[in-house]
């Protein structure tokens, strides 16, 4: 395995705040990587940062060896990086269907106009388009809601279907922001076994950011510990439960995990 992603020296600054100081790691093709830390640690800031939502006052990101660091969000797309948000981003007025088939807009080339009017092209491409998103329809187990409107949805499958519209991108690497927020424990459940089936039927590269220690020690192949923009620790789950700066400044006195 090799580094899919290269995060080098890394900072992001807004205003008089420091969200990331001099971050760097590296995340292996194929493994579940976790980014934990505090509140305002810079968790969110440093995903906004590999999707190009933010673009960072100093450093590098690579994805497979090229430069990202000044991409925009969708050419990052293209290049196979998704994104599933914190905050449901989503439209809720749509169906299931609906909201993974404009998951994958970004990277229509007809555009909807000849998409709507002509063959050819166009009709290949929607073929294209459709076999993607009931892939994720089947993967995710969303046949029995696919025409409801996602509002209308309990929170545990409106986050689930935000995951899937990142999913429906097929990327190589899938970034996370807290899928099991808000979930209860059987709920959690369904979705730690959706990450790990990414991992390993889809084999795609996973970076979760989740609060829930006992899930991220469970999941990770990799964990990256965030305080107040600073990296105070990285490694595999035993490495980071036993590394005393991550115990002092995330947990306290308690200890991790
Ligand atoms: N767009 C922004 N404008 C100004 N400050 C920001 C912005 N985004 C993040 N910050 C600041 O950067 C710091 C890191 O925030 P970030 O949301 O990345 O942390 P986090 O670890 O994801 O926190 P949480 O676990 O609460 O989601 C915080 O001090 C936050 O207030």
């Amino acid at each position: 395995m090799g580094a899919l992603l290269e995060i080098e020296n890394v900072s992001l600054q807004f205003g008089g705040v420091k969200a990331l100081s001099d971050v760097s790691y590296q995340i292996e093709k194929g493994e579940i990587f976790s980014l934990i830390g505090p509140n305002g640690a810079g968790k969110t800031s440093m995903l906004n940062c590999i999707s190009g939502l933010y673009r960072p006052t100093n450093g590098s990101i690579r994805f497979k060896g090229q430069e990202i660091l000044n991409m925009k969000p969708f050419k990052r797309t293209t290049l196979g990086i998704a994104r599933a948000f914190q905050n449901i981003a989503l439209f809720e007025h749509m169906s299931v269907l609906d909201n993974l088939k404009l998951g994958r807009h970004t990277l229509m080339n007809s555009g909807a106009i000849s998409g709507g009017l002509y063959f050819g092209k166009a009709s290949k491409e929607e073929i294209e388009h459709r076999r993607a998103v009931e892939e994720v329809i089947d993967f995710l187990e969303l046949q029995e809601i696919r025409h409801t409107p996602v509002g209308t949805l309990p929170y545990g499958l409106q986050k689930r279907v935000e995951v899937g519209r990142a999913l429906a991108l097929e990327p190589e690497l899938i970034l996370l922001d807290e899928p099991m927020a808000g979930m209860n424990n059987a709920e959690k459940e369904v979705m730690a076994q959706f990450i790990i089936d990414m991992h390993e039927i889809k084999r795609m590269t996973v970076v979760l950011i989740e609060h829930d220690l006992g899930v991220v020690m469970n999941l990770s192949n990799h964990i990256a510990v965030l305080d107040f923009g600073k990296l105070i620790g990285f490694g595999t789950p035993k490495e980071v439960q036993n590394n005393p700066e991550v115990i002092k400044a995330y947990i306290g006195e308690k200890e991790v995990g």
